[in-house]
C-alpha cells in the first residue's frame, strides 16, 4: 500500500527539453513563464544528454520555481537525482530504466512514481504491480521530441483506448495521461479518441507544444483549457449515463426530426455559404458519379487526394470523405493528411472502409485512417462494420460483397459508435444511423441502386455535403457549438445526426423517385435520372415520402 503523499493533477503534464528552446530563450524563465498563470498542473525535469550533478544543479533550481507556484515536479530516470532532492519531488521511469519494483523499493511508499506504457501487457503488468501512482500512455503520434519512435510504435487515439481498457482492471483506478505528439490541434480529438469503456485519460503530457513555443504560456494556457473542457464534457456524462456512453449528448433529436431536417435542407439550398467543398478521396470506379451527385446535390466536388495540398484545401472544405476502394499508397497518405487538416479545422469527416474485410492490407488502411483521424461519420455495409466491430457472422467476400443480415443490426450501429466516438451509418436494404445514444432506420430506397456501381460511394459524398451543410446551419443560426480543437461535441453532434439522416433521406428517396419515372428502363437509365431527381429533391419531397423511425 502507499503511504500519504501529495495529490498530483495531471490534467496538464509539462515535461522538459531544453534542447527544443526557441533559439535565444532561457530555459528558467521558459519554465517560469509556462508555470506563472497556473495552467501546467505538473512539471517532469527531463535531461538526456548531462550528468547527474549538472541534472540536479538544474534541478534545485527549477523546484524553486515549482515551489513558487505549487507545481508538483518530478525527475525523468534519474533516481540518484530524485533522492537528492526533497520527497515531494517523484520519479518517472521508462520500461527500459530501472525495474519499476527496485525503484519502489528506494524511493519508499511517499515518493510519486510514474511508468511509461507502449502496450497492453505493459499496462496490466502496471495495472498486477500496484506501485506506481500514475502511468504515461505513448508514443500517441509520431514525435521528434523522443528518439527512436517509429511508425509501428504509434498508438493513435484508438491505440491509447485500448491500453486505457487495460488499465482499468484495478479495484483502485491508475492515472494515466496521454503523451507524444500532443499539441493544441491533436489535444481535444485525442482525449475523446481515448477514452473506452469506464476509463478516460486524466491528462496529456507535452515537451514540445509549451518547449518550443517562444511565449509558452500561450499554448499552456489554451492545452489547459482543451482538457477542462474535456473533463467538463466528459465528467457531466459520464455521472449522468455511465462512462460508456460518447461524451455527447442528443436529447432533442427525435423531437421534430422531420422539420429540422426540412430547414436543413432549405438552408443549404439557398444557403449564402454557398456550395460546401467535399473533398472526395475515392475509388476511381465511383468518382465520376460521386462528383456529379455532389453536384446535383448542391456542393461542389473537389476529388484531390494529394497530401501536398491537404493542409490548404482543408482550410476551405466544408467536409471530407475517405473511401478506400482503389486505394493505393499515394491515397493513403493523402488521407492521413486530408483527415488531419480536416480534424483540425473542425470539418466532418466520413469514412466508407470499402471491402474492409477482404484483406489485412484493406484492414490495415482503416486501422490507420481510424487511428489518426477522428472520424465523424462511418459508413458501412453490415460485412463492413462486421470486420470493423470484430463481429464475425458475416464475411466480405470482396469491395461490394453484400450487406448480409445482421441479427442485431441497432445494436451493432449503436455501439460502434459509443466506442468509436462517431456516428455509424449500417447501409442495406434498411439502413440505421446511430450517434451512440439513438438509433433511426431509414426504410426509404430503391433496389436499383444496388445495381449501379459507387451508389454506396455516393451516399458517403451526400452524407458528407449534409454535415458540412449542418455544420454551416449552427454557424448561421449562432446555435450553441462546443468546438474542442478538432472535436465537435454537444449540440454539434444533434445538428451532424440531422444532416446524415437528411442526406440518406435525399439520396433513397431520388432513387425512389428516379425508379418510378417512365423514362427509367433499367440501370442505365437510371443513374442520370437518379442524378436528376437528387438535384430536384425537396424539403417537401422528403416530408411527403420520408420513411424512417427512431429503434
Ligand atoms: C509522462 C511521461 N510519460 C512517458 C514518458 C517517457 O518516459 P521513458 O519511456 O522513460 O522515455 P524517456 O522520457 O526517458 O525518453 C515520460 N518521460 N513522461
Ligand atoms: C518523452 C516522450 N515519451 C513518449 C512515450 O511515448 O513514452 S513520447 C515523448 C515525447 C513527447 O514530446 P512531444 O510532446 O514534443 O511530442
Amino acid at each position: 500500500m502507499l503511504g500519504r503523499k501529495l495529490v498530483i493533477d495531471y490534467s496538464l503534464y509539462l515535461v522538459t527539453g531544453r534542447e527544443l528552446l526557441p533559439p535565444g530563450k532561457d530555459y528558467y524563465e521558459s519554465l517560469e513563464e509556462s508555470l506563472k498563470d497556473g495552467h501546467v498542473t505538473v512539471v517532469q525535469l527531463r535531461e538526456k544528454n548531462i550528468d547527474s550533478g549538472e541534472f540536479l544543479e538544474i534541478a534545485e533550481k527549477s523546484l524553486k520555481i515549482c515551489d513558487k507556484y505549487r507545481v508538483p515536479m518530478l525527475i525523468n530516470d534519474n533516481l540518484s537525482v530524485a533522492l537528492a532532492l526533497p520527497e515531494r519531488v517523484g520519479l518517472h521511469i521508462g520500461q527500459t530504466d530501472i525495474p519499476v519494483q527496485q525503484a519502489r523499493k528506494i524511493l519508499g511508499p511517499n515518493r510519486h512514481l510514474g511508468l511509461s506504457v507502449h502496450n497492453v501487457e505493459q499496462a496490466e503488468a502496471a495495472v498486477d504491480l500496484d506501485i506506481v501512482d500514475y502511468v504515461g500512455v505513448g508514443p500517441v503520434y509520431g514525435t521528434k521530441s523522443k528518439a527512436g519512435i517509429e511508425e509501428k510504435d504509434v498508438l493513435g487515439p484508438r491505440g491509447a483506448s485500448r491500453i486505457l481498457q487495460a488499465l482499468e482492471k484495478v479495484p483502485k483506478r491508475l492515472p494515466c495521461v496521454l503523451i507524444g505528439g500532443l499539441n493544441e490541434k491533436t489535444a481535444a480529438g485525442t482525449l475523446f479518441g481515448a477514452v473506452c469503456d469506464s476509463n478516460w485519460p486524466d491528462g496529456i503530457a507535452v515537451i514540445s507544444a509549451i518547449v518550443a513555443h517562444p511565449t509558452p504560456s500561450v499554448p499552456a494556457a489554451n492545452l489547459a483549457k482543451i482538457v477542462k473542457s474535456f473533463k467538463k464534457a466528459f465528467d457531466s456524462h459520464a455521472k449522468e449515463f455511465g462512462a460508456g456512453e460518447p461524451p455527447f449528448t442528443s436529447y432533442d433529436i427525435e423531437k421534430n426530426t422531420i422539420n429540422k431536417i426540412a430547414e436543413l435542407l432549405r438552408f443549404h439550398r439557398a444557403s449564402q455559404y454557398g456550395p460546401p467543398l467535399i473533398q472526395t478521396l475515392t475509388s476511381h470506379v465511383s468518382s465520376t458519379l460521386s462528383a456529379n451527385i455532389a453536384l446535383a446535390f448542391s456542393s461542389s466536388p473537389i476529388m484531390s487526394h494529394q497530401e501536398a495540398e491537404a493542409e490548404d484545401l482543408g482550410k476551405v472544405t466544408g467536409a471530407v470523405v475517405l473511401n478506400i476502394g482503389t486505394i493505393g499508397d499515394e491515397a493513403r497518405r493523402g488521407m492521413r493528411a486530408v483527415g488531419g487538416a480536416a480534424n483540425r479545422g473542425g470539418k466532418p469527416v466520413v469514412l466508407d472502409p470499402v471491402g474492409v474485410g477482404a484483406s489485412s492490407f484493406r484492414k490495415g488502411v482503416v486501422e490507420e485512417i481510424m487511428n489518426h483521424t477522428q472520424i465523424t461519420l462511418l459508413k458501412g455495409n453490415a460485412a463492413e462494420l462486421s470486420a470493423i466491430s470484430g463481429l464475425e457472422d458475416i464475411q466480405s467476400r470482396g469491395v461490394d460483397s453484400g450487406s448480409g443480415t445482421l441479427k442485431d443490426p441497432v445494436n451493432l450501429v449503436v455501439s460502434m459508435a459509443c466506442k468509436e466516438k462517431c456516428l455509424v451509418l449500417l447501409t442495406g436494404k434498411e439502413d440505421y444511423l446511430s450517434n451512440g445514444q439513438h438509433a433511426v432506420k431509414v426504410s426509404n430506397g430503391h433496389e436499383l441502386l444496388g445495381r449501379i456501381t459507387g451508389s454506396g460511394c455516393a451516399l458517403g459524398v451526400v452524407v458528407a455535403a449534409s454535415m458540412a451543410a449542418a455544420c454551416n446551419f449552427t454557424k448561421h443560426n449562432k446555435l450553441p457549438t462546443t468546438h474542442l480543437g478538432s472535436f465537435m461535441v454537444h449540440s454539434d453532434t444533434n445538428w451532424l445526426f440531422i444532416g446524415a439522416l437528411m442526406g440518406v433521406l435525399s439520396m433513397n428517396i431520388a432513387s425512389e423517385l428516379a425508379a418510378e419515372r417512365s423514362d427509367v428502363k433499367g440501370s442505365g437509365t437510371f443513374i442520370p435520372a437518379l442524378i436528376d431527381e437528387l438535384a430536384a429533391m425537396t424539403p417537401e419531397k422528403i416530408v411527403e415520402r420520408a420513411k424512417f423511425g427512431f429503434v
